[in-house]
């Protein structure tokens, strides 16, 4: 087996017994499969999901809560008990696991994100299993939309991932969900994500993941856009995550379809938010889009925003107001306004380098 570096996000569906609770065995056999990847060389980083199921009964409560407090004070309580027992497991084969806490707006800030990228990449080259959970105590939409299929898309393109693992209590993607309509087929590779698989995508089918397949479909748009693909595949086969590596898993596999993007235009592309807009003529239009040329102040005819050098900005056209991309735009507002729609010569407003076009 060629080292890769691997990311596997186990859902709670996959982690817990059917009243709910943390599953002890279910743990042990990630672990297990987790400790094989990792002796064998290859980098293995885990997004697990299950603080709540894990820390509900242990703080009085008779089913798994539903109010967010409730689930944020039960996670608090789990989080702890879910990394003893994966602590423990991976103790076993004298691999060292960490504790990360994350939320999706921690990918926003450029500070943070090249934080993660610097721990992790410690951890990783130290031997050690990563072991991500949303900050869920602080968590606003996440614990709502069951993302953390979005954290680790998010982890496996900053991590340039050779693939990325979705562990869920279902064999993949099918037309429809399959527990309410016996017609649905099973669907083995993808492509292109169009509007008609993301309506075919449903919600969570358990009571206790969230999310379901929809959170999944975004999930493997980002990743396979940042050129890392994806596999949706059942926890429930034996030995399925070092069968996912090794290509002979059932399951639902996405293509890449973006090539390797490099970490600073990913940031640029998923996350970095917009100091304000250009309007660009049709020339400079054609020069981005088709071109694949850089943006000169020439071809602008509007700007917007309180924009400074460095910062990122929106591209659209003028008159249609079509979004053609983001950029880090060379010049604060105030100069750029000076000599936009003039053809003499001047520095790029934005430099291709720095340019990601709209899907
Ligand atoms: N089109 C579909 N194909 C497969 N599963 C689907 C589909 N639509 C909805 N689902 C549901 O998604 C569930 C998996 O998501 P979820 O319960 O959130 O799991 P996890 O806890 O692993 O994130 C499946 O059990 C299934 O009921
Ligand atoms: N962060 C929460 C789970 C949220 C979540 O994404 O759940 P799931 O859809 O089961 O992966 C927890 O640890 O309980």
């Amino acid at each position: 087996m060629e080292k890769q570096t691997i990311v596997v996000k186990v859902g709670t569906s996959s982690l817990t017994l059917s009243d709910g609770t943390m599953d002890a065995e279910k743990i042990r056999n990630i672990t297990t499969q987790l400790a094989a990847l990792q002796t064998a060389g290859h980098h293995v980083i885990l997004v697990s999901s299950g603080a709540i199921a894990a820390g509900f009964s242990r703080l009085g409560f008779k089913k798994r809560p539903t109010k967010i407090a409730d689930k944020q004070a039960a996670a608090a309580v789990g989080q702890g008990l879910l990394m003893e027992e994966y602590t423990k497991n991976l103790m076993a084969y004298q691999i060292p696991c960490a504790q990360i806490l994350l939320n999706r707006s921690d990918f926003e800030d450029r500070r943070r994100y090249k934080n993660i990228f610097g721990s992790l990449s410690v951890l990783l080259g130290r031997g050690a299993i990563p072991i991500i959970n949303e900050n869920d105590t602080i968590a606003i939409e996440e614990l709502k939309v069951g993302d953390n299929d979005t954290l680790s898309a998010q982890v496996a393109a900053m991590l340039h991932a050779s693939l990325l693992i979705l562990l869920t209590d279902i064999d993949g993607l099918y037309t429809a969900n399959p527990k309410s309509d016996p017609n649905a087929r099973h669907i083995d590779v993808v492509n292109e994500i169009t509007p008609e698989l993301t309506a075919a995508a449903g919600g969570a089918g358990s009571g206790n993941g969230t999310g379901g397949m929809t959170t999944k479909l975004s999930a493997a748009s980002l990743a396979t856009r940042a050129g890392v693909p994806v596999l949706i595949c059942s926890s429930a086969e034996e030995n399925n995550i070092v069968r996912a590596v090794k290509g002979t898993a059932k399951g639902t596999y996405f293509t890449a379809s973006g090539h390797n993007m490099k970490t600073r235009l990913q940031w640029m592309a998923f996350y970095a938010p917009s100091a304000g807009n250009l309007y660009v003529d049709e020339g400079a239009a054609e020069a981005l889009a088709v071109q694949a040329k850089s943006l000169l102040p020439k071809g602008i005819v509007a700007v917007e925003g309180d924009f400074k050098k460095g910062d990122v900005v929106s591209v659209f056209r003028r008159g249609s107001h079509e979004y053609l991309g983001k950029g880090i735009v060379n010049y604060d507002r105030p100069d750029l306004q000076k000599i936009m729609n003039e053809s003499t010569s001047h520095t790029e407003a934005i430099n291709r380098d720095n340019w990601i076009g709209a899907e």
